[in-house]
């Protein structure tokens, strides 16, 4: 097939299909969980990057965490007193106390104390240590300075020993561990300078169709390019690094050079999904040999969303040119691929609808929403070519096929944003 030919193609797919011949659409579950499957699956071979601590906060774990060192990694003193050896009382040596930070001490004999701090190593021989509080000195004319325990003194009392939280090689915390302000403070405490992450999945966007202007008015039946701003920036919330955001004319020999020179992981494109004149995207991928893993989805707005495999562990995601048609596109096979490479989970929550929300009669609905106290309130403005509804929305109801009644409980696709503080929208009407 030349990319000239408009080949016949059905909106819609089976799994694994070759990129061309007519087929069903995916369920909307099944295509987000084929987006993981090719995301996990496209972990192999990716090498993790060592990231200096501070900026592996909000990451996850590429690797196990495993302990660099013993922790404590010697004997410590638990509490500010004395180490004592044997039972008492002791007689005090004459020297300086043993500080936190300071070598061991020399060691105690049966009968002897040294005064000790906090943190500090306990000298070898030590058989406790007594807290200042519980005790008392006295001077002895020929011993010196004695040391008498106020309380019974129990062997190995506030000694941590060396390993008593872990041994070196211990497995710390598992892979996909979040990495929080507590996990950067149990990495660096066993010995860590850097943390594996995952490596950044590079995208590239491209932005196809003739009838895109990057800035002015809209005039003559050109409309601006609302896509090529919104996606890179929204992408780069998700974790990747956009290598490039680029502008394709309806032209099928410069899609077909873009998609199969990319040096992208992911490659996203916009529009060119359907069937009309100038949609070249199915042919595009047919010649370039990629495998459609999900070829349309049963899902509104954004039914003719695609997922290509491009060999290589590399996709694309087609989303459909409609804007909420591409956020939908976006949230349900873009953001679960990318979450898997990422290791990162998917933010999602679950909340009662505060109004019955129609649904499609066969297909799942995708619909902006605001939390309003508990409950999820729709928003005006949700048709597929509109985005006055998700610019203002907390996340994307996620409203099975026949609807919800008021009160129902709804999944919600969370948005790679804080939600906006202020006025709630109005609620209702849906337009198409
Ligand atoms: N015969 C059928 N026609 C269409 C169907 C169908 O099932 N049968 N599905 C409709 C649906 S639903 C969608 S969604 C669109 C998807 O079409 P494409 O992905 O091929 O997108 P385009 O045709 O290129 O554009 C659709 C629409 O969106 C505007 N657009 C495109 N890119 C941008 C952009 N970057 N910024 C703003 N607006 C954009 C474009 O001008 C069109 O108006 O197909 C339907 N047709
Ligand atoms: O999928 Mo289309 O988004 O309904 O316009």
């Amino acid at each position: 097939m030349t990319l000239k030919e408009p080949a016949p193609v059905a909106p819609g797919a089976a799994a694994g299909a070759k990129a061309g011949p007519p087929h069903r659409a995916t369920a909307w579950p099944e295509a987000r969980a084929a987006a993981v499957r090719a995301g996990t699956a496209a972990r192999t071979g990716r090498e993790p990057r060592r990231l200096p601590l501070g900026q592996a906060l909000g990451q996850v774990l590429a690797e196990p965490l495993l302990a660099l060192t013993d922790l404590p990694s010697f004997d410590t003193s638990a509490m500010d007193g004395w180490a004592v050896a044997g039972p008492g009382p002791w007689t005090v040596r004459a020297e300086a106390p043993v500080l936190a930070g300071h070598a061991p001490a020399a060691a105690l004999n049966d009968g002897e104390a040294v005064r000790i701090a906090t943190g500090a190593p306990v000298p070898p021989g030590t058989t406790a240590v007594i807290r200042s509080e519980h005790s008392r000195t006295e001077r002895a004319e020929a011993a010196g300075l004695v040391l008498h325990a106020l309380r019974d003194v129990v062997a190995g009392q506030d000694i941590r020993p060396r390993g008593q939280e872990c041994r070196s090689g211990d497995e710390l915390l598992p892979a996909d561990t979040p990495v929080t302000p507590a996990v950067l403070g149990l990495a660096a405490a066993a010995g860590y300078d850097e943390l594996p992450v995952p490596p950044r999945p590079r995208v590239e966007v491209l932005v196809l169709g003739d009838e895109l202007l990057t800035a002015g008015l809209p005039h003559g039946g050109l409309i601006r390019d609302a896509l090529g701003p919104m996606l890179g920036p929204w992408l780069s919330a998700l974790g990747a690094e956009v290598l490039a955001t680029r502008r394709i004319g309806d032209d099928a020999e410069e899609l077909y050079a873009a998609v199969t020179g990319s040096a992208a992981d992911l490659v996203v494109t916009t529009g060119g999904t359907a069937a009309g004149p100038v949609d070249h995207l199915h042919r595009v991928l047919d010649k370039a040999g990629a495998t459609l893993l999900v070829d349309g989805v049963k899902v509104r707005p954004g039914h003719p969303m695609l997922l290509a495999a491009l060999g290589g562990h590399r996709h694309l995601v087609g989303l459909p040119g409609n804007p909420l048609a591409a956020v939908s596109g976006l949230l349900t096979l873009a953001e679960p691929l990318l979450a898997a490479l990422t290791r990162t989970p998917l933010s999602e929550g679950r909340a009662p609808v505060l109004d019955e929300v129609h649904g499609h009669p066969y297909d799942t609905r995708l619909v902006p929403v605001v939390r309003r106290g508990e409950r999820l309130v729709p928003l005006h403005y949700n048709g597929p070519a509109m985005l006055r509804g998700i610019a203002v929305a907390d996340g994307m109801a996620v409203v099975p096929p026949g609807g919800a009644r008021p009160g129902q409980e709804l999944d919600v696709l969370d948005l790679p944003w804080p939600p906006a503080p202020g006025a709630v929208p109005a609620q209702g009407a849906c337009f198409t």
